[in-house]
């Protein structure tokens, strides 16, 4: 993979401040978005001048509002946006970054292998057809409308868990249009909050859903008829 070090681009103070000894780290990540990120076609590169404010810091001051030990699920990660920036920062979170392009997962596995982040993981698929996959936190940057983002986030949280969706200036409004659809979902408690304040500039705004209901669960003979398809006929005794 190409390291971009013809297009680097020096870490601000606000960048030295905010990953301290994880610095290196998010310097390689920097650098791979500014070469191979930028000729795979994963960040245009009238981005790289704008790399740290606008995507990693921006991304990574997310970590605020993430508990201790979070299972992460970074839906649509793209070019590990947020879900790389995050695991940089905090390796007590155990990070799975979900996106359905072949392309998009093969950069993502070459990356935190280069990085040597043990605590990532990629799988490759779309948010709405997982079965297996459960999160403490869901974070998606710039991949849907929050109502369809909702619809796909939700049913992969467990109770009390939150979806942090970064949202631009538009976020309250945005809110406001997906409430009809966020109560028909699962029961859950939305705002609107600033993360990042001092860290960068403008502060990173995130919709915050958080789920206060168990997951549905079907009956056990339901869940038998929708494995098998039919219902089973027993041999008659
Ligand atoms: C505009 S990009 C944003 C990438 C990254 N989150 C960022 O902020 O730079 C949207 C990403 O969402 C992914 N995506 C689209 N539909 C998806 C779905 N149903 N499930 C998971 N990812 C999806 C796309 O493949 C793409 O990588």
């Amino acid at each position: 993979m190409t390291s971009g070090a013809d297009r680097r681009v020096a870490p601000p103070e606000s960048a030295v401040a905010l990953f301290g000894d994880s610095l290196p780290v998010a310097n390689r990540f920097a650098d791979l978005l500014a070469g191979a990120g930028v000729e795979r076609g994963l960040i245009g590169p009238r981005e790289v001048p704008r790399l740290w404010e606008r995507h990693i810091l921006n991304c990574a001051v997310v970590e605020e509002i993430i508990p201790t030990g979070a299972k992460v699920v970074d839906i649509g990660s793209g070019a590990g946006l947020p879900g790389i920036a995050v695991g940089i920062l905090r390796p007590d979170l155990e990070v799975t970054l979900l996106e359905p392009l072949l392309r998009r997962t093969v950069f993502l596995r070459e990356a935190v292998e280069l990085l040597e982040l043990p605590n990532v993981r990629v799988v490759r698929g779309r948010a709405e057809e997982q079965k297996e996959l459960r999160a403490d936190v869901v974070t998606a940057r710039a991949v849907a409308p929050l109502g369809r983002l909702a619809g796909w986030a939700l049913p992969l949280l467990h109770k009390g868990g939150a979806l942090l969706a970064l949202k631009g200036e538009q976020a309250e409004s945005e809110l406001e249009a997906a409430r009809a659809d966020l109560s028909k979902l699962r029961a859950s408690v939305a705002d609107v909050i600033r993360v990042g304040e001092g860290k960068v500039d403008p502060a990173t705004t995130v919709v915050r859903v958080t789920v206060t209901s168990e997951i549905d669960r079907p009956a056990p003979s339901q869940s038998r008829r929708a494995a098998g398809g039919r219902k089973k006929r027993g041999r008659k005794r």
